[in-house]
């Protein structure tokens, strides 16, 4: 199906549910409200699955989208692109630390090459849909082009909605792009409207010199996008300063938002993207968690304008799922407790 058509079609999340959660929350062995923001993680579960209590997501599923940047010459990470590739086949082979925590949680991982600079070898567990063997430099003109925008949104959702049929319950945002928070905080400043060094983090843990160029080159990028695109041109704004990950990402948001299965979101990579999804699908954000606060301050400038409360605080700096993959254990504790938890009554305790 198309994207495009697919975001208009996307239906808010059954507020009847949202509210009997809510209120069975206190009719539970517990003092009101005691469990806190899992009581509302928990009640936009079952507002997303339509039912009280509802079933506990247990067949996860991590997409890692992976590409190149061509900004990189511009040196704002001093990792060598060819890291993308080679961490691809660490995904591969189950060495990152994505692959761990997504073993605790019984979480299958995906990568998902949506425009890697090296030609990768097919293998099980890699799905190969190169938009292009990674972007332009954002630095010296558009990053892609706006149909290459929206292949990357339509891979992405065709990914969420595969996974869904394959009987998986809940999606988790991953990335893997040596340079990928640059893109990731021009968007975020462009969407925002922040000063770029507001929104503008170390990274991968970049020098303060380095820092001094990312923003500048950033700076340069947003006003040129700011001179000749609307914020509500999401391809527009994709083309001029985006990665192929974070057009990605966009459709996988809309993808699980169209297929009513609640999505996680990472760091400032699927944070940005977020900010763009809203644009094509106000409603999809209701299926979305917050995952973590990343050290990416771009990532928390994000999460608020979304209006999105991070479930944890762990001042990772990483990508890849890793917060978010730390989450779903959460919010499957969440949705348990409100299933599994004795009422009042059926324990015989006195309430107040
Ligand atoms: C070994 C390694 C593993 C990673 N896993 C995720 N990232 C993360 O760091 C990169 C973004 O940071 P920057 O914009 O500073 O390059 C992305 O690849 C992201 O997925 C990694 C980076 C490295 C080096
Ligand atoms: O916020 C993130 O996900 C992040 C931070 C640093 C490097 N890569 C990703």
């Amino acid at each position: 199906m198309d994207v495009f058509e697919a975001a208009k079609l996307v239906v808010g999340i059954d507020t009847k549910s949202f509210e009997e959660a809510k209120a069975r929350q206190l009719t539970l062995t517990k003092p009101p409200y005691a469990l806190g923001a899992l009581e509302d993680v928990a009640a936009q579960i079952c507002g997303i699955a339509s039912l009280v209590p509802a079933r506990t997501p247990s067949r996860g599923a991590l997409a890692i989208f992976a590409g190149d940047h061509g900004v990189l010459e511009e040196g704002i990470s001093p990792w060598p692109m060819e890291v993308t590739a080679q961490m691809v086949g660490n995904f591969l082979s189950g060495g990152a630390a994505a692959n761990v925590l997504a073993k605790r949680t019984s979480t299958k991982v995906l990568v998902v090459d949506v425009g890697v600079a090296l030609d990768l070898v097919p293998t099980e567990g890699l799905i190969i849909q190169k938009v292009a063997k990674g972007t332009s430099n954002l630095a010296k003109g558009a990053a892609m082009t706006r149909e290459q925008a929206a292949k990357a949104i339509q891979v992405g959702f065709d990914v969420a909605c595969d996974l869904v049929l394959d009987g998986h319950d809940i999606l988790i945002a991953g990335d893997m792009g040596i340079g990928n928070t640059t893109p990731s905080a021009a968007i975020v400043a462009f969407m925002v409207g922040a000063p770029v060094a507001s929104v503008t983090g170390y990274g991968t843990g970049i020098s303060s010199e380095l820092f001094e160029k990312k923003v500048a080159i950033i700076e340069s990028a947003v006003s040129r996008t700011a001179s000749s695109i609307d914020r509500s041109d999401v391809l527009g704004v994709l083309s001029s300063i985006g990665g192929f990950e974070h057009g990605a990402t966009v459709g996988f948001i809309i993808g699980a938002a169209f297929s009513k299965v609640p999505l996680v979101l990472d760091g400032v990579i699927s944070n940005s993207s977020a900010l763009l999804a809203r644009e094509l699908s106000p409603l999809s954000l209701q299926y979305c968690f917050a995952g973590h606060a990343s050290r990416e301050v771009g990532a928390k400038v994000a999460n608020s304008a979304l209006g999105m409360e991070p479930l944890l605080n762990l001042d990772l700096a990483l990508g890849e799922g890793s917060g978010a993959l730390l989450a779903l254990g959460l919010i499957q504790g969440a949705t348990d407790l409100l299933a599994d938890m004795a009422t009042f009554d059926q324990a015989g305790v006195t309430e107040k």
